[in-house]
């Protein structure tokens, strides 16, 4: 199994402030899957995705990634961790402002050993024509793509996406499932998407449903549809 999550639990504050934000989560994805995590706002989404993505840590449980038990890392691990197996996209895009689309990409491809072919990536990506634009003269769409190029080009074996299209319109939200489902087939990276968007789901191998800090369904998807057939 490539991810493995037993028991996991994460609380916030202390005494009667306390929350139990994830009150004992279990599942497992496996390598190269799509798999999309839904629930109302407020369920745990995020927090179980920086938990993943090593920038939180658990009260308690395991998180398990191709054998190897992350929850328990100390900082320095942690940190090479990130470094040499993660990518994360994030609504936002965070994207640095005075370095052009080629430059922000090389942000990401710096921090890693084996890096993919940037020109190929930008192929794939649509951008080289906008190669030398900086991100106030790029669309929406070109600035999320050039942020999952930034996470993708050093090849993670796990690439998480924070409502990756929560800032787009519908066409663009479109193209840039459409990438992620090609960057999914062409690289093998494993996926985790948090979205609202529940149509989202049927592009995935696997949806899981959050509610309340606990797992109400976890679906494998047998009849999953190419993204550019998704409607909302
Ligand atoms: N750092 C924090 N300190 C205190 N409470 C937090 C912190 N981070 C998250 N929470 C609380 O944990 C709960 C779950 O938040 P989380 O962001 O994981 O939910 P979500 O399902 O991603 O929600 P949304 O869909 O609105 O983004 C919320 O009640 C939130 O207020």
């Amino acid at each position: 199994m490539f991810l493995s999550i037993k028991d996991l639990k994460k609380s916030f504050g202390e005494d009667e402030y306390k929350t139990e934000v994830l009150k004992g989560i279990d599942f497992e994805i496996e390598k190269g899957e799509i798999c999309v995590l839904l629930g109302p706002s407020g369920s745990g989404k995020s927090t179980l995705l920086n938990i993943i993505g090593g920038i939180d840590q658990p009260d308690s449980g395991t998180i398990t990634i191709q054998g190897k038990t992350i929850s328990t890392l100390k900082e320095k691990d942690l940190t090479n961790y990130r470094r040499n197996h993660l990518g994360y996209v994030f609504q936002m895009y965070n994207l640095i402002s005075h370095l052009n689309v080629e430059q922000n990409i090389d942000v990401g491809k710096y921090l890693s050993k084996n890096p993919l072919n940037k020109e190929e990536l930008l192929q794939t990506l649509g951008l080289k024509e906008h190669r030398y634009k900086q991100p106030n003269q790029l669309s929406g769409g070109q600035q999320q793509r050039t942020s999952i190029g930034r996470a993708i080009i050093k090849n993670p074996d796990l690439l998480l996406c924070d409502e990756p299209t929560g800032a787009l319109d519908y066409h663009t939200s479109k193209d840039i499932l459409q990438l992620i489902e090609d960057v999914n087939k062409k690289y093998g990276n494993t996926i985790i998407i948090v979205t609202h968007n529940d149509a989202i789901k049927d592009m995935a191998d696997r949806v899981i449903y959050l509610h309340d800090g606990r797992i109400r369904e976890n679906i494998k998807n047998t009849h999953k549809i190419p993204a550019k057939d998704l409607n909302w």
